[in-house]
């Protein structure tokens, strides 16, 4: 099927959006100068995360469909952090001349699908030559009339609960960086991620105070509520989903581990959560984040210290 370097710009760009179906808010998708996507609240909701090839993936541990899934996935959570619904990404791609076509149809393939996951499609973006595949990926996504829900939020006496896997993508990371044997459900997880997307709009109708995705571990990304909401958060250890399968490192994959995108929120004491959602910790007056009454110390992600 040849190289992207072979078709050339234009015959990329015609070759991965007619991979793209187009959901009922992109007015306008891939072709013109810009998308025209509904915003029937007026306030759109926009996020953006890259992804380097060495730092976020690796061509060797994931296939181009899991990346696409992977990379839409980081960004519709974001959407869906803000109770939002997403609708649209747009994708910048830069690669190597020598990238197989068909390598960069099934990532086109991967974005379609988990866009579809979640509501929304790929409404545009940009291909550019480059040394090496970084993804820029921009999502959007309408609030329905109903206000942001912010990391800044929660109140002392709230409730913090996660819904969706936590660990999981670390521990199959490990996996893969010792070699690759072990549970092939965790290095599935590490390559594709499945936020429950649902889980913004029902954190909304419980009464959620505060809502994020956890991208770069359970503590580091509570610690941003905590901050935000000039509040402590105190977990216990004991209340955490910390299933088998993640081995005698489970705790601390829960605790440190990134890119499940699982949602974290707080809520009123008085919430009936449903069995969905894992009650973790509190919130209570101060600063910072206790697990089990104690400073954790530094963990999760940092691009800049790793
Ligand atoms: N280069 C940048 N320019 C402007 N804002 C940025 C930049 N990098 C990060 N931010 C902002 O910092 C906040 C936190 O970013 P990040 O930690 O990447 O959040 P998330 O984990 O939800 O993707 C976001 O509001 C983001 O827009
Ligand atoms: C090859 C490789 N090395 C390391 C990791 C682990 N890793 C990379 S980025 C990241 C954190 C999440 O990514 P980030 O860019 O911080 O997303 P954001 O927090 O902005 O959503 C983790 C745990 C990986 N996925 N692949
Ligand atoms: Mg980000
Ligand atoms: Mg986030
Ligand atoms: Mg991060």
């Amino acid at each position: 099927m040849g190289t992207i370097g072979e078709l050339g710009e234009f015959g990329l760009v015609g070759r991965l959006t007619r991979r793209l179906p187009q959901g009922p808010d992109v007015l306008l998708g891939p072709g013109d100068d810009a998308a025209v996507v509904a915003a029937p609240d007026a306030r759109v909701v926009a996020t953006t995360d890259l992804l380097v090839e060495g730092r976020h993936f690796r061509r060797d541990w994931s296939g181009p469909y899991d990346i696409g899934r992977k990379a839409a996935a980081q960004n519709l959570a974001d959407v869906v952090a803000m109770g939002a619904r997403p609708t649209a990404l747009l994708v910048g791609l830069a690669a190597p001349l020598d990238t197989g076509a068909d390598w960069a149809e099934r990532l086109y393939d991967g974005l379609a699908d988990e866009c579809a996951a979640a509501g929304a499609s790929v409404a545009g973006g940009d291909v550019v030559g480059a040394s090496e595949i970084t993804l820029a990926v921009t999502a959007l996504g309408d609030l329905g009339g109903a206000p942001p829900l912010t990391r800044s939020g929660a109140r002392p006496g709230d409730v913090v609960a996660v819904r969706g896997r936590l660990g999981w993508s670390a521990a199959g990371l490990a996996l893969l960086a010792a070699g690759g044997g072990g549970p092939a459900e965790l290095i599935a997880a590490h390559r594709r991620p499945a936020p429950p997307y649902e889980a913004g709009a029902q954190a909304r109708g419980l009464g959620a105070t505060a809502l994020l995705d956890v991208s770069d571990g359970l503590v580091q990304d509570l610690g941003h509520i905590a901050a935000a909401s000039g509040v402590r958060i105190e977990i216990g250890s004991a209340a955490l989903p910390v299933p088998e399968i993640l081995g005698p490192d489970g705790t601390r994959h829960v605790l440190t581990g990134g890119e499940d995108h699982a949602f974290a929120g707080t809520f009123p004491a008085e919430a009936v959560l449903p069995s969905s959602w894992s009650a973790v910790g509190v919130v209570t007056e101060g600063a910072g984040v206790l697990v089990d009454g104690r400073d954790p110390g530094p963990g999760g992600w940092d691009h800049f210290r790793v």
